[in-house]
């Protein structure tokens, strides 16, 4: 226990031999935002369009998804990350002491490599508490400091996630979210119209003054952050435990109308439905599947009730088993269930390969 020592978000550097050096310190910019907000497609955006800096990308994914996300985000982004990192506890929030700040402390031995981190949280994190890890730690605080928090909102869903009901009167995740960015980008503003758009960016401006008055944060201001900080820590404010995640492997080739099939029954028909015939709400759909015709991987990407499939630049390798993977996220999933749907609709029903 050395709180002392760490009060502040960005420490001045202690005087050894060498001096501080300001410049060697690395900023690390934590990008959150909902479940399929848009974080990765950001990340990917900054990484494309950055080249003079040499990027470092941590990953901390909701569930056992980090294989299929990384994956996801290298065939989308080809060699553009420098380092990887994967957190698998899936909440880094509460496993900030052992697993987050280990994992940043390996990253930075190799920190001649790169100049800045990017910290994508899970749909479902609490910012505050990913943000805490980096003044609370005065080792890694004097290497790594903390420049923003960015706040990715959909603009198509967000509006629902914001005014979504907890229970207790806790303050739902979007709404954490938005009230501790630094800056917050309303995102997919293609999927809605001006009046639409409007209505998120007033709610969002609504929202951060109710956060703020319920908790009676005094001000956005650097030193506040604290206060939201230790605030934060000490409500219970945690993952919802009603959303769960699944995973699931099916080897071979699938029909892509199938596939669709299999989609479209889940989340528009939504007639897929769990042992006590509650149907399955799938908030976010991630995949990278292998149809028949294709020599290339295809990611699927869902949103609600959106999704696409898209081919991406990496080829099946001759001696490589086609495979499907599947990430869902989302309320009342099980998972032998969906497996079992996802190989009766997609799979021949024919032959027993
Ligand atoms: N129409 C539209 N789609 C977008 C836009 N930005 C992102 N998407 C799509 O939204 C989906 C989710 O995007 P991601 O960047 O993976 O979202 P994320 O927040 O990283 O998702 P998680 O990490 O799973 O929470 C993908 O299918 C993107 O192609 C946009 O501006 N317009
Ligand atoms: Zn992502």
């Amino acid at each position: 226990m050395e709180d002392e020592e760490c009060p502040a978000l960005v420490p001045i550097a202690a005087g050894g031999s060498e001096g501080p050096d300001p410049g060697r310190r690395i900023p690390v910019t934590i990008i959150t935002g909902y479940l399929g907000a848009g974080k990765t497609t950001l990340l990917n955006y900054i990484l494309t369009e950055q080249h003079s800096k040499k990027i470092a990308v941590i990953l901390n994914e909701f569930g056992e998804g980090s294989a299929l996300e990384k994956s996801l985000a290298i065939s989308q982004g080809g060699e553009l990350y420098e380092e990887w990192l994967e957190l698998r506890n899936g909440c880094l929030c509460c496993s900030v002491k052992d697993n987050g700040v280990k994992a940043i402390e390996n990253l930075m031995k190799r920190r001649g490599k790169f100049d800045y981190i990017l910290l994508e949280t899970t749909g479902l994190a609490d910012p505050g508490a990913v943000a805490s890890m980096f003044w609370v730690d005065s080792e890694l605080g004097s290497d790594i400091y903390l420049d923003g928090i960015i706040s990715v909102v959909d603009a198509k869903h967000g509006l629902q996630h914001l005014t979504e009901e907890k229970p207790e009167g806790l303050v739902n995740e979007a709404s954490r979210q938005v009230a501790l960015a630094d800056l917050i980008i309303i995102n997919k503003t293609d999927l809605v119209s001006g009046e639409e758009l409007n209505k998120v960016r007033t709610s969002v401006r609504v929202d951060l003054s109710n956060v703020l008055d319920l908790h009676a944060f005094d001000s956005l201001s650097g030193i506040s952050l604290q206060k939201k900080l230790e605030h934060v820590k000490t409500t219970q404010a945690h993952l919802d435990k009603g959303i769960m995640t699944v995973t699931f492997e099916v080897l071979g080739d699938i029909k892509e109308e199938n596939l669709n099939l299999f989609i479209q029954n889940l989340l528009w028909e939504k007639n897929v439905k769990d042992k006590t015939g509650h149907a399955m709400d799938v908030i976010r759909l991630k995949g990278l599947v292998s149809i028949q015709g294709k020599s290339h991987q295809v990611i699927v990407q869902g949103v609600h009730e959106l999704y696409d499939l898209e081919e991406t630049a990496v080829e099946w390798k001759e001696d490589e088993k086609r495979t499907n993977r599947l990430v869902l996220i989302g309320r009342h999933l099980d998972k032998e269930i969906i497996k079992e749907v996802f190989i009766a609709t997609v799979t021949e029903k024919h032959g027993n390969s």
